[in-house]
């Protein structure tokens, strides 16, 4: 059994303790911690029993714990990251890896130096049937090349503390890693379009926002960021290629006919949306923790994506095509 302790109990910790004490083989939370310690209390709650610290560093280096769930705000995650790297314990880190390059590297030449793979992070959409079936799709080559990608993520609104910025780093960081990993191409250059901004959003946030990304082959990326769309969390994808269009089915729920109408629900709620892959990303992590190497996506991945985010926030201010430039992937994640 994977003992695991758990750093941040907020909205995706207690999604997260919820689905390994409930639904994941092989794991249980034995520790949870939170800067604010009823919140901890509410989280051990949920997991039948837990020890409870307001230290994340305590928590990483109590031996009842194997391994680590970083599910704190991402500013928070590097110090973390890195004492756990020191601890040897494997992790499992939401995402953004980290809310810059800079700190991602840091984590990186820490896990290259300790010689493991320990860190695995959450871009849940790799394990969403939905997507799989398009770069199953794309595989076959039946298509040909694709040329085009148009995204939305939309959200139905988001807190007063949600900026411009973080409509990066916190919302189309799951596009920078999907969209590349859907095609097997690295980014070139970004840019960002700024709409008229909604009624619904305040001085401090451009919302909508049109995101441009050019992969280093060519492929042009579309994704409309708009947080508060206000009918829902609603996600969509589809590949322009030349041989064909692969439009991932959504909104993923039933086309109803009642009453004269058709309509198909769309939630509003991510955890809803994506709760089968979030719960792939975890079974897989802990299956294999036994074997100890991580299959999924990679701290090598944080990098890119962050370095990606940081290109595109300089394009949310300068309005100018930024270059996406990245260091040379290190041979430990070849
Ligand atoms: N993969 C996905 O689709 C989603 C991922 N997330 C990610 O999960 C993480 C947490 O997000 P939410 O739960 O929505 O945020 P939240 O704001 O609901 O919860 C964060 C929790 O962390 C606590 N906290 C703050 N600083 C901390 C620290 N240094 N150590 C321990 N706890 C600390 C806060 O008290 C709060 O309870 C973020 O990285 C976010 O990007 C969130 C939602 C969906
Ligand atoms: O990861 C997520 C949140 O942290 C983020 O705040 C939302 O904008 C995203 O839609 C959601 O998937």
């Amino acid at each position: 059994m994977l003992n695991v302790g758990v750093i941040g109990c907020g909205g995706m910790g207690r999604d997260h303790i919820q689905r390994i004490t409930e639904r994941i083989q092989g794991a249980q939370v034995t520790a949870v911690s939170d800067v604010f310690e009823e919140g901890a209390k509410k989280a051990a709650g949920i997991a039948g029993g837990a020890k409870i610290y307001t230290d994340g560093k305590a928590l990483i280096h109590d031996p009842d714990v194997d391994a680590v769930l970083i599910v704190s705000p991402g500013f928070a995650h590097v110090d973390d990251l890195l004492e756990a790297i020191k601890a040897g314990k494997r992790v499992f880190c939401e995402k953004p890896l980290c809310t810059t390059a800079d700190d991602c590297r840091k984590v990186m030449d820490a896990e290259v130096q300790s010689g493991k793979h320990l860190i695995q992070l959450g871009f849940m959409r790799r394990y969403h049937k939905g997507y799989n079936q398009i770069k199953d799709a794309i595989a076959t080559g039946e298509y040909g090349e694709p040329l085009i990608m148009h995204c939305t993520h939309r959200n139905p609104e988001v807190g007063t503390n949600y900026n411009t910025p973080m409509a990066v780093h916190d919302t189309v960081i799951h596009e920078i890693d999907l969209c590349h990993w859907l095609v097997d191409d690295d980014y070139d250059s970004v840019q960002v379009i700024m709409p008229k901004v909604t009624k619904y959003s305040h001085s401090e946030l451009k919302d909508p926002q049109i995101m441009l990304m050019r992969t280093k082959s060519g492929i042009c990326i579309d994704v409309e960021c708009f947080v508060n769309c206000k009918f829902g969390y609603d996600i969509n994808c589809e590949v322009v290629c030349e041989d064909g269009a692969l439009k991932m089915g959504t909104p993923m729920a039933p086309s109803v006919r009642k009453n004269a109408q058709c309509s198909t629900e769309i939630t509003t709620d991510c955890f809803v949306l994506f709760k089968d892959a979030y719960d792939a990303e975890i079974q897989n992590w802990v299956d294999c923790a036994a074997a100890g190497v991580i299959e999924g996506p990679s701290t090598w991945d944080g990098y890119l994506a962050a370095v990606t985010a940081d290109a595109l926030v300089k394009a949310q201010e300068s309005g100018e095509i930024e270059k996406v430039v990245t260091v040379e992937k290190p041979e430990f994640y070849k």
